[in-house]
């Protein structure tokens, strides 16, 4: 299947998600939440920044997916996030974890095994955090929040971690990667400023959950069109942009307005295994 067949599918997950508005639970890092947030109600979603362990039991029940990252991970956060992921899998809810700077400690390391075993529809990391977190990194590799390696490096890594975990695994970077263990897709939309914008990839987690939500029985495909509609913001917004900072007001502003015709020109999208 190439982009012409994908392209009808993106469109049809962006209306989905502009008609529906889901509600997005987002227990994420404190440099991400405002572009995270502003993302999601760029596309026409719902976010809602709960964080609280004492608020889980009254508020998750309510979500329509939930979006996970450690990127600021303290051990008082980690019960909240087991929490709301336990009772989201439990609910049926989709729910996608983002192991940001996985390996900067055995920590964090340990805590992302422990979420991955709660059965998360979608992991999304960078090249690095999914070889880290497949157990394919030599030890003692310590990263921060960049890839050091290219999405295309992680493709067996990502499918052995999607066959082991059941997940979907999705890969960032400059062809972003998703794989359910057989299939590999790759999302050739996007630009190299995007990396130079903080939380883009954390941003892209949250959307991919806002997909997910509306079309759950198909993770694969609504992860494939998150992606694709992200990268088209970026390359839309990079066209008005001077650097990094406009980028970031051009590329909410892209995905608030992105239409039909431009989306169906603009997908690229193919199989790669
Ligand atoms: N070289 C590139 N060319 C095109 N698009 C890119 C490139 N690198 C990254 N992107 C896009 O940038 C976005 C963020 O991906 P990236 O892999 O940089 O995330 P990340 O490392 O998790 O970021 P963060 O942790 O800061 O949130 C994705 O939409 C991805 O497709
Ligand atoms: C810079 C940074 N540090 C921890 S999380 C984060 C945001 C991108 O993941
Ligand atoms: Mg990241």
């Amino acid at each position: 299947m190439e982009s012409k067949e994908w392209s009808s599918g993106v469109w049809t997950h962006l209306t989905a998600v502009r008609r529906q508005s889901p509600l997005v639970q987002c227990i994420t890092n404190f440099v991400s939440m405002d572009l995270v947030a502003n993302t999601l109600l760029s596309a026409g979603a719902s976010p809602a920044m709960v964080h609280s362990v004492a608020e889980v039991p009254d508020f998750t029940p309510h979500i329509h997916a939930l979006f996970v990252n450690v990127g600021t991970l303290t051990p008082d956060w980690l019960p909240s996030m087991k929490a709301a992921a336990e009772l989201a899998a439990q609910l049926g809810k989709p729910w996608v974890l983002d192991p940001a700077a996985v390996s900067c400690s055995g920590f964090r390391l340990k805590a992302c095994l422990e979420l991955v075993e709660l059965k998360p529809s979608v992991i999304k990391g960078n090249g690095s955090e999914i070889i880290a977190l497949s157990g394919s990194a030599s030890q003692g590799q310590t990263k921060g929040a960049d890839s050091s390696h290219e999405s295309t490096e992680a493709i067996e890594a990502a499918k052995s971690l999607a066959l082991s975990s059941g997940a979907v695994v999705a890969v960032s970077g400059a062809v972003d990667i998703v794989t359910d263990g057989k299939r590999v897709i790759g999302v050739h939309n996007g630009t190299k400023m995007m990396q130079r914008i903080t939380a883009t990839g954390c941003s892209l987690a949250g959307l991919v959950a806002a997909f997910l939500a509306v079309d759950p029985l198909q993770p694969l495909e609504a992860t494939v069109s998150a992606m694709s509609v992200f990268g088209i913001a970026g390359e839309l917004g990079e066209e008005l942009a001077n650097g990094p900072a406009s980028l970031r007001m051009h590329l909410i502003d892209s995905l608030y307005g992105l239409d039909e015709t431009t989306v169906l020109s603009r997908v690229r999208i193919t199989r790669l295994g």
